[in-house]
């Protein structure tokens, strides 16, 4: 057995954990802290970052004390984070000057109006891989700035930076000594080009984002600083930073080319290593896998912005359910939805649709319609939205995906798996860890150090836990898909079609 753990950070967009890991890849101490999620105003989401920092610290304590391992034992700690998410802060006093503006907030939508009609949509595609959308950092940053009061005057002094989580999360733990971030995270931005590797100059002067705010970018098994002592009692490398999405290709073993996993957390994240090689397929962004030592990979992704989080609204939103496990069993209690589909385009669509007016909808009930088939339609929902995906891969004749390695929060629902490899009608595979965010970030971080040699000794870790083979027909599958695609169409443009409306009757009125 090696000498000491890894730890890894792993920040969610609804709780953080902490997981230490032994050199076999096996948890010895764990911690997860939920957070508040903040809603200003409908379809905005913010989250305050000093309870994301302290919440951290907390579960790095607390994983420390249920594992019994010591601090001075662990030989490195790699960061892993909810991506696009966004925060200034000063860099004087540590203060951020707004909320984290998360990545699903639609606050920004009026910045991506204008930069399609100043025609950056294909500059922005070509250069970053990316979909000019509310999603990425890019408007965030720019809305932060505009709207806080003196914030723009601050940050053109040059006293203020920003970054996504992992950013955040380092530059506090080393005390303000390391203004980083890694490749995949900085992909994630719509300012960094991911082709010659840098900060993009006219990006950055089209959106209004001053360069003085970015952070270093570095490999994600670079050399992210060392934690300051006063803060976790030791100071320890920070070797390994990835955003969670990429972090889990990483953890799931996905070191080659056409490899693919689909993470089911609050998004819903297809993702597939494509080599040395960007390739862009129309609804699908390209982006940085990662960057090993000064080797990139890049990626082909899907993002489903509502997945848990569907399950998340029936708990809290809907109170139909107590906790997200009930879905399964309530789920289980009929054979199928009635009918019912639930498109939880809480946030608009993603992709491969791309529609930031795109509201949820529930269509289909009947008088025989009851809240357990609701629920079932909203864990239908995350298999059907990974269809949605898998099929612009798959018109593609040059890629095969013969099966699907699965992660996250929601795959511990044998319901949502089964539906999941019958709606796709390829095997579904689950393995024995599916903490991969974590352990993608743990892996980086061993590797940094040299506590894991190479990704060879990484393969060797992976292991299935249960593979789950179609049942369905083919027509109950063709109809099933029918359905949803007819229900994913009326939720279409509905903000837009509201203003519209809004527009007509003030005219008439006028008129
Ligand atoms: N048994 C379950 N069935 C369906 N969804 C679940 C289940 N358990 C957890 N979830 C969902 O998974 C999500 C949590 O997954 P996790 O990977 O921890 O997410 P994140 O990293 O985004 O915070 C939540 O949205 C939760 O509703
Ligand atoms: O919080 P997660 O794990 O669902 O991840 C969110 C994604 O990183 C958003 O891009």
């Amino acid at each position: 057995m090696g000498k000491g753990f890894v730890m890894a950070l792993d920040a969610g967009t609804t709780g953080v954990r902490t997981i230490i890991f032994n050199k076999n890849s096996e948890i010895v101490g764990v911690s997860s802290k939920e957070f508040k999620q903040i809603y200003p105003n409908p379809g905005w989401i913010e989250h305050n970052p000093m309870e994301i920092l302290k919440c951290q610290l907390e579960t790095i304590q607390d994983a420390i004390n249920n594992s019994g391992v010591s601090i001075n034992e662990i030989v490195s700690i790699g960061i892993t984070n909810q991506r696009e998410t966004t925060v200034i802060w000063d860099k004087h006093t540590g203060k951020p000057v707004y909320n984290a503006i998360v990545w699903s907030s639609r606050q920004t939508a009026s910045y991506i109006e204008k930069w399609t009609e100043m025609g950056l949509n294909d500059v922005i595609r070509q250069k970053t891989g990316l979909i000019n959308d509310p999603y990425f950092s890019a408007s965030k940053i720019a809305w932060i700035l505009d709207n806080v009061p003196n914030a723009r005057d601050q940050a053109n002094k040059g006293d203020l930076l920003f970054g996504t989580i992992d950013t955040w999360l380092i530059w506090n733990l080393t005390k303000g000594k390391s203004h980083t971030t890694d490749y995949s995270n900085a992909a994630r931005t719509m300012i960094f080009n991911i082709l010659t590797l840098e900060w993009d100059v006219e990006l950055c002067n089209e959106f209004t984002v001053p360069m003085s705010l970015l952070p270093e970018v570095k490999p994600s098994n670079g050399d992210f600083g060392v934690t300051d002592s006063s803060i976790l009692g030791a100071s320890i490398p920070i070797r390994g930073n990835a955003g969670d999405q990429q972090a889990a290709l990483f953890g799931q073993a996905c070191f080659k080319p056409g490899m693919a996993k689909k993470t089911f957390g609050t998004a819903g994240v297809f993702v597939m290593n494509t080599g040395q090689t960007p390739y862009y397929l129309d609804g699908l962004t390209t982006t940085i896998a990662w960057g090993l030592d000064n080797k990139i990979t890049y990626a082909l992704e899907g993002v489903v912005f509502s997945c848990g989080s569907t399950i998340q609204w029936l708990r809290d939103g809907a109170k139909m359910i107590h906790g997200s496990s009930d879905s399964e069993w309530y789920a289980d209690q009929i054979e199928d939805t009635g009918g019912v589909y639930l498109v939880p385009a809480f946030s608009g669509l993603s992709a491969p649709d791309w529609d930031m007016y795109a509201r949820g909808i529930i269509v289909g009930i009947t008088g025989g319609t009851t809240y357990q088939h609701i629920i079932r339609a909203g864990v239908e929902a995350m298999a059907f939205q990974t269809k949605d995906i898998l099929n612009c891969v798959l018109e593609n004749k040059e890629i095969a995906i013969t099966e699907l390695r699965i992660d996250g929060g929601a795959v511990k629902n044998n319901l949502l798996c089964q539906f999941q490899t019958d709606i796709l009608g390829i095997p579904v595979v689950r393995p024995t860890v599916t903490e991969m965010t974590a352990l993608g970030a743990a892996y980086l971080a061993g590797l940094g150090v040299g506590y894991w040699s190479d990704t060879n000794e990484i393969e060797k870790n992976w292991s299935i836990e249960k593979v789950f083979h179609p049942l369905m027909s083919k027509e109950k599958q063709r109809k099933h898909y029918q359905g949803w695609k007819a229900a994913v169409n009326l939720t279409r443009g509905w903000t837009k079609k509201l203003e519209i409306e809004e527009e007509e009757t003030e005219v008439n009125i006028v008129g």
